[in-house]
């Protein structure tokens, strides 16, 4: 059985009057939200980013370049949903993932179980099999959104 971890990152600017998307789910009430050519999601980015570097895929910048307009405003669903397709056309499948969010405000654990199960959708995982934390930046960065995660990869058997 062959096994591949993957690591991934994103970072967004936050600003008021904007929305703020974290994995697939829109943040109610929040007072700033991602600066972004996309919907800025950051968990969303770091996900698919974690699954192309698992296989030396690149990173989504290069599938979706930030200079091009077709791309702004967009779902990062799509974005994922396309970097999923490229690992299971390599031949593999997610395991687990395990993501860290630093965000200073709002506070997002009482929305853990629904982000969890947005990402676990988005990935076709049980919601057991996607880690959520979340961190304050002791106020260090009060405008800002970081997400890292990693996620195990595994070669789907074949019959
Ligand atoms: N946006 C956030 C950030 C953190 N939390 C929760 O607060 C707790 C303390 O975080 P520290 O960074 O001070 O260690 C921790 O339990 C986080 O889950 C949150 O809900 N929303
Ligand atoms: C998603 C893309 C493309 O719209 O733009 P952003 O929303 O700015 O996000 P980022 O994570 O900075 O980079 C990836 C980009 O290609």
């Amino acid at each position: 059985m062959q096994y591949r971890i993957g690591y991934g990152e994103d970072a967004h600017r936050l600003e008021a009057g904007r929305t703020l998307t974290l994995g697939g789910v829109v943040i109610p009430d929040s007072p700033i939200g991602a600066v972004a050519h996309s919907d800025g999601d950051a968990i969303l980015h770091a996900v698919a980013d974690a699954l192309l570097s698992g296989l030396a895929l690149g990173d989504i910048g290069q599938y979706f370049p930030d200079t091009d307009p077709q791309y702004r405003n967009m779902d990062s669903k799509v974005i994922l949903q396309h970097t999923l397709n490229l690992v299971q056309q390599k031949g593999y499948i997610p395991v687990n993932v395990a993501l860290v969010v630093t965000l200073d405000r709002p506070k997002l654990g009482p929305l853990r179980p629904e982000i969890a199960r947005s990402v676990a959708a988005l990935l076709a995982l049980p919601e057991s099999e996607v880690g959520v934390s979340f961190k304050t930046s002791e106020g260090l960065a009060l405008n800002h959104v970081q997400t890292r995660v990693t996620i195990l990869l595994q070669q789907e058997a074949r019959p």
